[in-house]
């Protein structure tokens, strides 16, 4: 696993993303217009001509694989390519995670057509991975990095699409694991709760419990 640092500045970071976000964003609507679209179906093959010939646009010059998880010299993460918050990612929704007070982490996110499970109603599963991603957030809120261990997600009742609050924080630690819980909040109120287990892996903690030389 490798995490890029890129040999720029914040300053620096703020200017590309204000290059590639609108790209994204225009991407992000192309996807809900395809959803809903009810053009005449002899419009479409031209269209997917057109969207096809911009793909070959972009891929005239890419990376070999995906875009990593890169840091500014200022120790800024982007996390440009993640599906939950991913500048360049049309896939999420975008998350914007907010810092409150004492480890809070929270964000207001709108989900449109792109995420309906049931009808009218947001999947099962972005209500997981949007959870995921921000109670991951809360657990490193105290500096140290953590994988997901294992996340229980508990759907109260349904979510209705449109805009919707989450909220994460870390109750406890017991060594090297942090227990984070949270919530996810439709107009209605809380929908989804979420409790994990984040574990610090071995090779970021202070004294290594298996590798500590004897
Ligand atoms: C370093 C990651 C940085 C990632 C950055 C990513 C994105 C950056 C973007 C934004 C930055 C902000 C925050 C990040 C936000 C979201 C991230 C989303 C989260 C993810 O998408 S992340 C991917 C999914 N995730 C995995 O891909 C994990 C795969 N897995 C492993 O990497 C290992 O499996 C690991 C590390 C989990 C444990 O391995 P290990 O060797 O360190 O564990 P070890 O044996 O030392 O156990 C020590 C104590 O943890 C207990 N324990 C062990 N495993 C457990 C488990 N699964 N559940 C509950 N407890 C567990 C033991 O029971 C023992 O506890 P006890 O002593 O009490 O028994």
């Amino acid at each position: 696993m490798t995490f890029v640092f890129e040999d720029i500045d914040d300053v620096e970071m703020e200017r590309r993303r204000s290059v590639v976000e609108p790209l994204t964003d225009a991407v992000r609507d192309l996807v809900d217009a395809v959803i809903r679209t009810e053009v005449a179906e002899g419009e479409i093959p031209d269209v997917t001509a057109a969207v096809r010939a911009v793909t070959e646009r972009l891929r005239s010059r890419q990376s070999d694989g995906p875009y990593g998880v890169r840091y500014t010299r200022a120790g800024t993460g982007m996390p440009w390519g993640n599906p939950a918050v991913g500048v360049r990612n049309a896939v999420a929704p975008p998350m914007r995670v907010q810092a409150g007070d004492d480890g809070l982490r929270w964000a207001d996110v709108r989900l449109g057509a792109a995420y309906e499970g049931p009808p009218g109603l947001v999947h099962g599963g972005i209500c997981a991975l949007l959870l995921d991603h921000l109670l991951g957030e809360a657990a490193g809120a105290d500096g140290t990095p953590s994988f997901t261990g294992t996340i229980s997600v508990r759907y109260l009742r349904e979510t209705r699409l449109g805009p919707v609050h989450l909220e994460a924080r870390t109750d406890r630690y017991d060594g090297p694991k942090k227990f984070v819980t949270g919530t996810l909040s439709d107009a209605d109120g809380p929908s989804v709760v979420a409790d994990a287990v984040f574990v610090i892996p071995r090779w970021a903690r202070a004294t290594p419990p298996q590798e500590a030389p004897q």
